[in-house]
């Protein structure tokens, strides 16, 4: 189907399936509009890349990180969570790191809010985005949120309308879309049940999260048309972690189908505490380089985000996980 078919009928669908939602949270950023020549991206390294390090990081470094993503002009900075400092301690510091970044007008600064009690912390400080995080399978959705997906799903449901009370937005993501490390293979229309329930509930996006990178670019495209029936392509995004090296290969597909929301991880940090073995997100500097080669804009210099990229990994004490950023910095 080319895309533009597919982004007719999608707009068709779209104004089908908002009737019911909410209003608030189609009041997007400018920014947030949907561009077929841009894609926006957004860098989950302070909070996804982060969260699973063993070593606590000092609060100034992740201050430090954000505000120089921020200097990237990257659109979307998901910055910390909110969640049981028990569950991840190494996110502890959420609300000091909260505090301590320079926000700039038009940067977004996303935080994860597990349930009310993540809420009212973030809103507290004035956040103006969270995120919800259900699953799709039950094993996973015990391991990450001690809960089954139902009871998540009336959780989430709680934490969306409130914020959409205080007029914060809402991203929802769905995990372990291309595969469980408890159950195995997934099915698209599960995967589909869910993002609809989120996106009713009044998400504005929807983020496609293959959580132990298995998914590959077939799988990704079944994907793609099964959660397009109910939500449409210009309020979706793809988060690919890079575990079995397919992460590119997939976003490839998915901005082909429409998609032009990427999140990423800049030097592909990252894992997933209740993953066992998942490594990071895809590297920004790898989606960029890519993405550019699409003729497609970012707003990015790729050569800045590798100097950010090289400056954290430093600071982690490891290489830079982007084969992107050590091929252009083996040039210098
Ligand atoms: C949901 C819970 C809280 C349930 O955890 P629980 O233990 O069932 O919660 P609880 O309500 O019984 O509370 C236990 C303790 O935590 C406290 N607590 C409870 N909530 C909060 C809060 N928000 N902020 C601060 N404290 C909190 C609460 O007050 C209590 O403290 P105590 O009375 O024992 O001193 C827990 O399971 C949790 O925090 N899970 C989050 C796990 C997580 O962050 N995982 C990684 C992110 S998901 C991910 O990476 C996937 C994604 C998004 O990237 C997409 C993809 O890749 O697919």
């Amino acid at each position: 189907m080319s895309l533009h078919r597919l982004r007719t009928l999608s707009t068709t669908r779209w104004s089908q399936l908002t009737s019911t939602v909410p209003k608030r949270h189609l009041t997007l950023p400018t920014s947030y509009k949907y561009d077929p020549s841009f894609v926006r991206l957004v860098d989950v390294s302070p909070r996804d890349g982060l969260q699973n390090e063993r070593t606590p990081i000092p609060t100034p470094t992740k201050i430090t990180l954000i505000n120089k993503l921020t200097a990237l002009n990257i659109p979307v900075i998901e910055s910390t969570s909110f969640v049981s400092p028990k569950w991840v301690p190494q996110l502890s510091d959420a609300a000091a790191v909260m505090q301590g970044i320079s926000k700039k007008e038009g940067t977004s600064y996303p935080v994860l809010t597990p349930n009310l009690k993540g809420l009212e912390r973030a809103l507290e400080l004035g956040v103006e985005e969270v995120a919800v995080f259900p699953a799709v399978t039950e094993g996973f959705s015990k391991r990450n949120l001690n809960a089954g997906v139902e009871e998540t799903l009336g959780r989430f449901g709680d934490v969306i309308a409130k914020a959409l009370e205080n007029g914060v937005r809402v991203r929802g993501y769905v995990s372990v879309v291309l595969g469980c490390p408890y159950e195995g293979d997934v099915s698209p229309s599960s995967v589909a049940r869910v993002a609809e329930r989120l996106f009713k509930m009044g998400c504005y996006e929807i983020s496609l999260g293959d959580t132990i990178g298995t998914g590959t670019p077939n799988k990704m495209r079944e994907l793609l048309k099964a959660v397009c029936q109910v939500v449409p392509v210009e309020n979706l995004a793809v988060h690919c972690h890079d575990t079995y090296g397919q992460a590119l290969g997939n976003i490839y597909e998915a901005i082909n189908f429409g998609v032009r929301v990427v999140d990423s991880s800049v030097a592909g940090l990252g894992g997933c505490p209740y993953a066992k073995g998942a490594t990071g997100n895809v590297a920004t500097e790898d989606v960029l380089y890519l993405v550019h080669g699409m003729g497609l804009r970012t707003g990015v210099d790729l050569n800045e985000a590798v100097k950010v990229g090289n400056w954290i990994s430093g600071e982690l004490g490891r290489k830079n996980a982007s084969r992107v950023a050590n091929a252009l910095t083996a040039k210098l």
